[in-house]
């Protein structure tokens, strides 16, 4: 039998186990099924997926998501903060303002630390990307998705779509609490006119700077929190011109808030807690 030592992280209570791949091998034919396996809550331990941190030939660490379902991600906000805690506590990175490896690019992360501890992460999450066929979803490909009509099961939204690394796609709602995320959701994460799928975000706006958010995440359904989503919506909300540009946003997820600003030079900073749960070993 195989083991592995890991740490369960959450940002937000968007939690996944994080793996040290410093210290630790798992042959690549593996991941996604081990993903699947330490992600049950009944069989497993229990998360929204499964994190490696990994050596980087450009960076002091990479890191790489799988979802609960197996597939992988190519960024992950919530990962992003938790990852950057933990290789500044265990000392894989010694200065508190230190680039990540993804697969979609280099940020930054900054942590502050409070005895020894990260307790809150900004990361410069680089640029939005705007063009369908950045996201990517069908269509003219140099055209941005903003408020654009969206027909689902023979009914009519609108829709903004944004690319943090990863694909998202906006639907703006009165009421969060009633915001069909259990329903719409998994129809939209699997429609062909994202060739990806696409991770579904519900926002209510509060007024300029605040915004209600709720989300499907392709891959691992309802979570409790996406820090790339919440970006993406700051970023669809001034697309939108319901808040402003250069302005802090303070984005009210289920599992707590961030806050996100879209900068006038371009960038998206992304400011949050990350938490570490427990730590053990797992066999399989
Ligand atoms: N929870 C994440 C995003 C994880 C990946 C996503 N489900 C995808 O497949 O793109 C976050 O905090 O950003």
């Amino acid at each position: 039998m195989n083991q592995l030592s890991f740490t369960k992280m959450h940002g937000l209570g968007n939690s996944y186990i994080y793996v040290n791949m410093f210290e630790e091998t798992i042959p690549e034919s593996l991941l996604s099924s081990l993903a699947v396996k330490v992600s049950n809550v009944n069989t497993g331990i229990g998360a929204d997926g499964m994190i490696l941190i990994c050596p980087s030939n450009i960076a002091p660490v990479k890191m790489r998501i799988f979802n609960s379902d197996g597939s992988e991600g190519k960024n992950c906000g919530n990962g992003l903060r938790c990852v950057a805690k933990y290789v500044y506590e265990h000392g894989i990175v010694q200065e508190p303002s230190f680039f990540i490896e993804t697969l979609s690019g280099l940020v930054k992360a900054d942590v502050t630390v409070e005895n020894g501890a990260v307790t809150s992460v900004t990361v410069d999450m680089g640029k939005p990307r705007l063009k369908r066929s950045q996201i990517p979803m069908v269509g003219p490909e140099a055209e941005q998705v903003v408020a654009e009509p969206f027909e689902v099961d023979g009914q009519r939204y609108e829709i903004t779509a944004v690319s943090m690394g990863n694909p998202h796609v906006i639907f703006y709602v009165d009421d969060i609490t009633t915001a069909p995320v259990t329903t719409l959701g998994p129809m939209v994460e699997k429609d062909k006119r994202f060739p990806e799928g696409v991770n579904v975000e519900f926002v209510e706006v509060i007024n300029d700077h605040e915004l209600h958010f709720r989300v499907w995440e392709r891959g691992s359904g309802v979570t409790q929190a996406c820090g790339t989503g919440a970006c993406a919506a700051v970023v669809a909300s001034v697309l939108n011109g319901k808040t402003a540009r250069d302005k802090e946003t303070i984005v009210h997820l289920a599992g707590g808030d961030l806050i996100i600003t879209w900068t006038e030079e371009g960038n998206i900073r992304m400011t949050g807690p990350a938490e570490t749960i427990c730590t053990g070993v797992y066999y399989y």
